[in-house]
């Protein structure tokens, strides 16, 4: 009998249920063509387990997230949450099950598909050849640290901590030197160390291990000037590794070398093999609902998550391969379309993804 994997599914809010549905026709369809079997529990998330549970992230989710092997998650947040206490958001549920997992590590990797050139920003030269990789720290740093509220002499003020201590830099560090040494043997970490305590240590931390790892070659990147590299040398860089709150701006920077946020797949590691798998663009409360949603992102996750947790390559290869065919051909969603007249919605595209499907 197959192996049976476990999975948690999470949709989430917003486009979150619309592009997760599409990740699913996908895991299906898999299941057809290699063979793999795999059982799939739901578990609400974020706003709409605020509306249903009372809170973003119940005990039964952890639960159900707990025992599987691996989580897939659409998105959560919204306006509908916006004005809610801190306890209440959507997004503080997302920072709650990232520590609760411990997910350290955040892979978001930028490949750019050569006929989706025309859908960036960028000129083709300057993109020819980006494919990196951003390895970002996940439950630490100034999204976790203490936040509070006070009068000051000049009225309010608010207060937002940065701490980060040196086995949590340590960990990532690692992390991203071995991924560079499975890769083009780049690292370029990047901090604020010529303004901030955080980075100084962060920096200091990075240069004591890099001469265990001396195949790589290792740059230090000033996280404003890597801001602008990205877009001047995007195919220089192989592995960023940086703090939490740089890799998620850089990250959705990043996403523009691809053509969309819609095209930026992610990883939330810890020390094994189990993984949260979710695309790095957030609930699109301004498509959501209308089959406008680019659901790329959220397949291109699924099969992280196949070579990542599963080890099963071949069919994350095939999902790879059948979405790049699909583009090839010249299908788009609305947010890669040159012609916005001619774009698919969610379900057409998905829909096409999982025929494209086969062995490689
Ligand atoms: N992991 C998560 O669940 C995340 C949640 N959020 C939450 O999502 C809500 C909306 O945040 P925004 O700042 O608007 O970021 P967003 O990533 O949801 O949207 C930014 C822009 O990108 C577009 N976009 C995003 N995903 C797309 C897709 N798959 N296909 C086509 N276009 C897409 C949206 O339409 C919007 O114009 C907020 O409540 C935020 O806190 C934001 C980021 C991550
Ligand atoms: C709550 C935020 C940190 C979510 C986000 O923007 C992200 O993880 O990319
Ligand atoms: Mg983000």
């Amino acid at each position: 009998m197959a192996d049976v994997k476990k999975i948690a599914v999470i949709a989430g809010d917003g486009i979150g249920p619309e592009v997760v549905a599409e990740a699913e026709k996908v895991l299906r369809k898999t299941e057809e063509v290699f063979g793999y079997s795999f059982e799939t529990e739901h578990a609400l998330f974020g706003g709409i387990a605020i509306d249903e549970k009372g809170t973003p992230l119940p005990e039964e989710t952890l639960r159900v997230c707990k025992s599987a092997d691996a989580v897939l998650l659409g998105a959560v947040g919204g306006p509908k949450w916006d004005n809610n206490s801190k306890e209440l958001r959507p997004e503080t549920g997302l920072l709650g099950i990232r520590k609760e997992l411990g997910l350290f590590s955040n892979l978001r990797p930028a490949v750019v598909f050569d006929c989706l050139k025309e859908a960036s920003t960028l000129k083709p030269e300057v993109l020819e050849g980006t494919d990196l990789m951003v390895v970002r720290e996940l439950t630490g740093g100034i999204y976790f640290g203490d936040k509070l509220r006070r009068q000051g002499a000049h009225g309010e003020e608010a207060v937002d901590t940065c701490v980060y201590n040196v086995t949590e830099i340590e960990r990532i560090a690692r992390q991203a030197f071995e991924i560079a040494q499975g890769r083009r043997k780049k690292l370029a970490s990047v901090d604020k160390a010529n303004v901030l305590e955080t980075s100084r240590l962060w920096r200091e931390t990075v240069n004591r291990i890099a001469p265990e790892y001396p195949d790589v070659e290792l740059e230090h990147v000033l996280v404003d000037n890597c801001a602008m590299q990205l877009l001047r040398r995007p195919s220089s860089f192989d592995v960023i590794v940086t703090e939490n709150m740089f890799g998620d701006i850089l990250s959705d920077e990043a996403a523009m070398l691809t053509g969309s946020i819609g095209m930026l797949a992610s990883a939330s590691l810890g020390e094994g093999s189990f993984g949260l798998y979710e695309p790095v663009h957030g609930s699109a409360p301004d498509i959501a609902g209308q089959g406008l949603a680019n659901p790329i992102a959220t397949i291109l996750s699924l099969a992280l998550m196949f070579r990542t947790t599963f080890g099963y390559s071949e069919a994350a290869d095939a999902i790879e391969s059948a979405i790049a065919r699909v583009l090839d051909e010249g299908h788009r969603t609305a947010d890669i379309a040159v012609d916005k007249s001619k774009a698919l919605s969610t379900t057409q595209m998905g829909d096409l993804i999982v025929a494209a499907i086969q062995k490689v």
